[in-house]
């Protein structure tokens, strides 16, 4: 890693990272309305930007100061592997200037005939600091024997094989804390302040929150859900 990229490992140290991503199935995807998102994200405290495809990327760097973790979320027929799969992807975020380039860390198959070791070897040999995404504890020190600069534990509950469960993987974050020597970084289903102290305590290097602060569709519904059931109880009782 070179010393630009490990300045900006050292700059997320206990600090909030913010996903901002809207797939195009989303109310809110666009560039534009993801950098403004990202706006949002660093007045509220945020110290890094998480964001999914090149152009959002662009976008985010030009809208805010704050270091961009890019990804690629791609489907292809041939693998269940969607962040940033293949060479491809992590040559547009590259290209794209991501200060941080995350990728599926599992060791699942990939699209076409791609290895996680290319994708950490092309890594190595950029500016870009790189993030592996893990679901268990295995993968995050097979990810460190390869070289990344650090690990984050996005794809807990994500693979077949891995912990299913509603909140965050916190045993798998302090687990992978105390056996690594790189960064580990708590990511998924953190929706909390409470649950991102607990992280901090617990080992995490920063934290990741994305769906609490930046998918009002997902933020609305238990507000919903409280109305409704006063709505039902009313009417029952009526
Ligand atoms: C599994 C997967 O595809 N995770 C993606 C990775 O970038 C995003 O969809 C998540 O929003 C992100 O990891 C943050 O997690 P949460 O939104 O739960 O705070």
């Amino acid at each position: 890693m070179g010393t630009l990229s490990k300045n900006i490992l050292e700059s997320l140290h206990l600090g909030l990272i913010v996903s901002c991503q809207a797939l195009p199935d989303e109310p809110l995807h666009g560039p534009e309305i993801m950098a403004r998102m990202a706006v949002a994200a660093a007045e509220g405290g945020a110290i890094a930007i998480r964001a999914n495809g090149a152009a959002d990327v662009r976008a985010i760097k030009q809208a805010v100061a704050l270091p961009v973790i890019g990804i690629v979320k791609r489907n292809y027929p041939d693998s269940d592997v969607y962040i940033t799969p293949t060479l491809r992807e992590t040559e547009e975020l590259l290209e794209a200037g991501a200060d941080i380039i995350a990728f599926d860390g599992t060791r699942q198959t990939r699209p076409g005939n791609c290895t996680l070791e290319q994708i950490i070897d092309l890594l190595t040999a950029s500016p870009a600091a790189s993030m592996a995404d893990i679901s268990t504890l295995e993968e995050a020190l097979y990810a460190e024997s390869l070289g990344v600069s650090c690990v984050s534990t996005t794809l807990s509950g994500y693979t077949p094989y891995s912990r299913q469960q509603e909140g965050p993987n916190l045993e798998l974050l302090e687990q992978a804390a105390q056996r690594l020597k790189i960064p580990v970084i708590a990511e998924g289903r953190i929706s909390q302040p409470a649950e991102v102290e607990a992280a901090l305590d617990l080992g995490a290097y920063a934290v990741v929150v994305g769906s609490a602060i930046t998918r009002p569709q997902l933020i609305t519904r238990p507000f919903a859900a409280a109305a409704r059931k006063v709505r039902m109880n009313r009417n029952g009782n009526e």
